[in-house]
């Protein structure tokens, strides 16, 4: 089967880029209708970046663009001094709120990606299924596990690529209390290792819980952005303190 590729990266292949991740007045259109509309945004090279905003306001329409797998028509979008493109985008895995996942075991799962990268070994598999709390899983199916299972598993095939970036669409989005609790511990033992994370949630508490800085988009446009701290204690925009106080943006 054709394998979905859930990121990339090339060892050995240098990346000139920092982590660090700037939007100049970037635009995006589908058929007529703008729907990134002079974003502007600047992510810090460090930390746990969480994305937040309204359905439809561009959140995975922000990291389709930050990863290169869309194109601005406006604008442009850089990872420190390097335009976002194939080698950056190798430097990165993303990771969807649906697991895609090969049609075998565990174990294969986590292998494929990293023969890929020429470095398969079952030291170098133990270990990552250890860093996702599936140790002795390695011979069951990938479905025959539950959705949080899953969804660690996803975890683990994007850290076999080693990322320096993680970009993450809703990956709890489906799951219970005790499986979001787990995907949020390895999200902050993936940062504290250096890897820059980019995490994309609703879950306002959720969000409290990861965040070192926060985006907040709406309609297209980044309306707020900065510290975490200060953004939930004194949101700057009405659609942020709106956002927050659990009312609807229209
Ligand atoms: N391929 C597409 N064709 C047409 N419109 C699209 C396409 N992809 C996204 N859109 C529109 O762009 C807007 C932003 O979409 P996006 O998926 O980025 O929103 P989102 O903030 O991630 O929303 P949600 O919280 O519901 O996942 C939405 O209005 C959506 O309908």
């Amino acid at each position: 089967m054709r394998e979905a590729v859930i990121g990339r990266s090339l060892e050995g292949e240098a990346v000139s880029a920092g982590a660090g991740l700037s939007f100049r007045d970037v635009g995006y259109s589908i058929a007529g209708r703008r729907l990134i509309d002079g974003m502007t945004v600047d992510v810090p090279d460090r930390g746990v970046t969480v994305v937040m905003g309204p359905n439809g306001a561009g959140k995975s329409l922000f990291l389709r663009l930050a990863h290169g797998l869309i194109h601005a028509d406006e604008g442009a979008i850089r990872w420190g001094d390097a335009p976002v493109g194939r080698s950056v985008a190798r430097d990165q895995a993303l990771v969807f709120q649906t697991p895609v996942l090969l049609r075998r075991s565990v174990a294969a799962n986590v292998d494929f990606v990293l023969k890929s990268r020429g470095r398969a070994s079952v030291e170098m598999r133990e270990t990552l299924l250890r860093r996702v709390g599936l140790t002795g899983f390695a011979r069951v199916a990938a479905r025959r596990l539950s959705g949080g299972e899953q969804q660690r598993l996803q975890m683990a095939r994007a850290l076999a690529t080693e990322p320096r970036v993680l970009l993450l669409d809703e990956p709890t989005a489906s799951l219970d209390p005790a499986s979001t609790a787990a995907i949020e511990l390895i999200v902050r033992d993936v940062a504290l290792r250096g890897v820059k994370v980019i995490f994309v949630t609703h879950d306002v508490g959720q969000a409290r819980r990861l965040a070192d800085d926060v985006v907040f988009l709406a309609n297209g446009r980044a309306v707020e952005q900065g510290a975490a701290e200060r953004f939930f204690d004194a949101p700057r925009s009405p659609e942020a303190d709106a956002y927050l106080q659990g009312k609807l943006i229209l």
